[in-house]
């Protein structure tokens, strides 16, 4: 059997083909092979192609697939190992029977490993290779053992997940943001989903797929984002800046404040109309803290303008936890009547002189 040989070619030093047969369960194994069929390749061959080809192709005698334990819209995600470091294959299969969304594939392929070529960031997903077999594309990235945000989220009781926690979580998805960003790349499909941690609670951005450089994004028409995520103007389809993310962000930095899906109650078609048509947004509960409610307001205000980029949402992250690390009290929670939030600013401004100007930067206003 072919696919078996596969396997059993794959593993480069002896056995490990045969115990991978045992490991997975015949239904595992059935689906693994359906689509990494196409990834057969003798030992150390390599797929030739022309341009940066040379850069990314995997050596197929070098990777083992292991069991299914994800899957995206187009896509199925195994874990596995590539020339002994652990790795995820995300494997996306042209359909046949709809050649524009095959093509469409393609072409998300190609520029998610031409950007992720590029990138070398600690919160942004390492690409290790990728491969090229019509109908069949596979992208190896670094392995993230703690699964998606979404999936950590999903086991948090609502509202329970510790500021310092909700802080680290935010700095890191800004930082790698901001990176994104210096490097002239919007994301357009941050989320929850899309942020994978590590066992140690690392944190990094993934998924380009509908990544692009500014210069060439043009306008959101036919695109396929994630409603509930996505910026009010990207639904609309008008044209649109790196700020798309920054709302994106706001929406994220909610649901890690309150570990719920954000409008839950809604189709993702009814979220996209409440927020591009009557400014809905999920609602703040009274609990958030002050500071935080307001950081995401301002990103995910609607007017592009007045989101702040992430340098400066970096800054105004920064500038909390060393409050937090001073005064524990910092963040207590309360619904600010004008006064207490004078009271606040002013704490701000002892606490950090460098706020004044971030504030004015960031628009963080009262
Ligand atoms: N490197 C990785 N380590 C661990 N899990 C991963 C990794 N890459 C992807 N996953 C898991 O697989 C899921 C789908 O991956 P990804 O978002 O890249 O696929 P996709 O086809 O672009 O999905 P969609 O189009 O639905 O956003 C992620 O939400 C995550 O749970």
């Amino acid at each position: 059997m072919k696919t078996l040989q596969c396997f059993k070619q794959g593993d480069g030093n002896g056995g490990q083909g045969r115990r991978l047969e045992r490991r997975l369960s015949l239904g595992d194994y059935k689906k693994a092979v359906s689509w990494s069929k196409y990834l057969v390749a003798p030992p150390g061959a390599k797929i030739r192609g022309g341009g940066d080809e040379e850069l990314w192709s995997a050596d197929l005698s070098k990777l083992e697939i292991r069991v299914k334990f994800a899957s995206g819209r187009h896509s199925r995600v195994y874990s596995g190992r590539y020339a002994g470091r652990e790795v995820a294959i995300k494997m996306v299969s042209q359909p046949e029977e709809d050649a524009a969304l095959a093509a469409e594939l393609e072409r998300q392929f190609a520029s998610e490993v031409a950007l992720l070529l590029r990138l070398r960031h600690h919160n942004i997903i390492s690409f290790v290779a990728a491969c090229k077999k019509p109908p069949v594309f596979c992208i190896i990235t670094e392995y993230m053992a703690g699964g998606s945000l979404r999936k950590y989220l999903h086991q948090q009781e609502p509202y329970s997940v510790p500021i310092e926690l909700v802080l680290k979580l935010a700095l890191d998805i800004a930082r790698g943001m901001s990176y994104l960003h210096s490097q002239g790349i919007l994301h357009r499909d941050l989320k929850s989903e899309n942020v994978l941690l590590g066992e140690d609670m690392s944190v990094k951005v993934a998924d380009f797929g509908i990544s692009c450089l500014e210069s060439q994004c043009g306008s959101g028409k036919g695109f396929t984002g994630t409603y509930r995520w996505m910026a009010p103007e990207m639904i609309k389809e008008k044209s649109h800046t790196r700020k798309v993310d920054v709302y994106s962000f706001g929406i994220v930095l909610w649901e890690i404040l309150t570990a719920l899906v954000p409008f839950s109650e809604m189709t993702p078609e009814q979220a996209a109309i409440a927020v591009a048509l009557k400014n809905a947004r999920p609602p703040l509960p009274p609990s958030c803290p002050l500071a935080m409610s307001h950081l995401i307001s301002q990103c995910w205000a609607t007017n592009p303008d007045r989101r702040p980029q992430f340098d400066d949402i970096v800054s105004v992250l920064e500038s909390y936890k060393e409050a937090l690390d001073d005064d524990p009290s910092f963040f207590v929670s309360y619904i600010p009547p004008p006064l207490q939030h004078q009271q606040h600013q002013q704490s701000l401004l002892r606490c950090f002189p460098r706020y004044k100007s971030l504030r004015r930067s960031a628009s963080l206003k009262a």
